[in-house]
């Protein structure tokens, strides 16, 4: 997938997702509890954004779940910032848990809504960039993220084969908010050959 990355961050990503299977079996966080599927379907799939991301951004990740893709990006990029939000608390503890054993410092994870977050100050307009997988269609997602986009910041939908529909059918809505389609990119995951979509929405005003 043309993603190099030190053996240590290497050695951190994988103990991340052992770390996720055993919380799995606990409190209910993910639906794989396979590992090789883990690697592929979550670590493999969340280090796809990678090349979409400049040094030194800021990132919000909406509706992260265990912390995908959030707490892999920040481990392949510690320059990023990135905030991690759920509305579910065990899912941001869990995430709290790893980002304090492997000393992330570029790393917030905190439960709210997100429809509270945007009216909070620090929060509303201050991000380069806002991430989502699996968390709602496409029209949802820009409502959700729009407010906390800077100007000219981007909104980046990781989608399956669904993605290209539905960005078809809001490109009205697209051009309401003064969205552009900065670039859509389809692309496999290298063992089970699943489609993934990656949709970047940038702000042009
Ligand atoms: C299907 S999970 C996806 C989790 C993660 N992004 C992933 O890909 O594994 C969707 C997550 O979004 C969260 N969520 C849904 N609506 C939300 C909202 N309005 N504010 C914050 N979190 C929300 C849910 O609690 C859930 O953890």
């Amino acid at each position: 997938m043309d993603i190099v990355l030190d053996i240590h961050v290497c050695e951190k990503l994988i103990w991340y997702v052992e770390e996720l299977l055993r919380w799995n079996r606990r409190i209910n966080l993910t639906s794989i509890d396979n590992i090789d599927e883990a690697l592929e379907k979550h670590l493999l799939d969340a280090l796809t954004l990678l090349p979409l991301l400049n040094r030194g951004e800021r990132l919000l990740d909406m509706g992260s779940g265990a912390g995908l893709p959030g707490i892999p990006l920040s481990l392949a990029m510690p320059i990023l910032g990135v905030c991690s939000v759920d509305r579910v608390f065990k899912k941001i503890a869990f995430q709290q848990h790893i980002a304090r054993l492997l000393r992330l410092q570029n790393f917030e994870a905190r439960t709210d809504r997100l429809q509270v977050l945007a009216a909070k100050e620090g929060y509303r307009t201050t991000f380069d960039v806002v991430t989502a997988r699996a968390l709602a269609e496409l029209r949802d997602l820009i409502s959700l993220g729009m407010p906390f986009l800077k100007p000219a910041g981007r909104l980046i939908a990781m989608k399956g084969p669904e993605g290209t529909r539905e960005l078809s059918d809001c490109l009205d809505l697209l051009e309401r908010q003064g969205l552009v389609v900065e670039k859509q990119q389809e692309l496999r995951l290298p063992m089970s050959g699943a489609e993934r979509t990656l949709l970047v929405l940038k702000r042009c005003r």
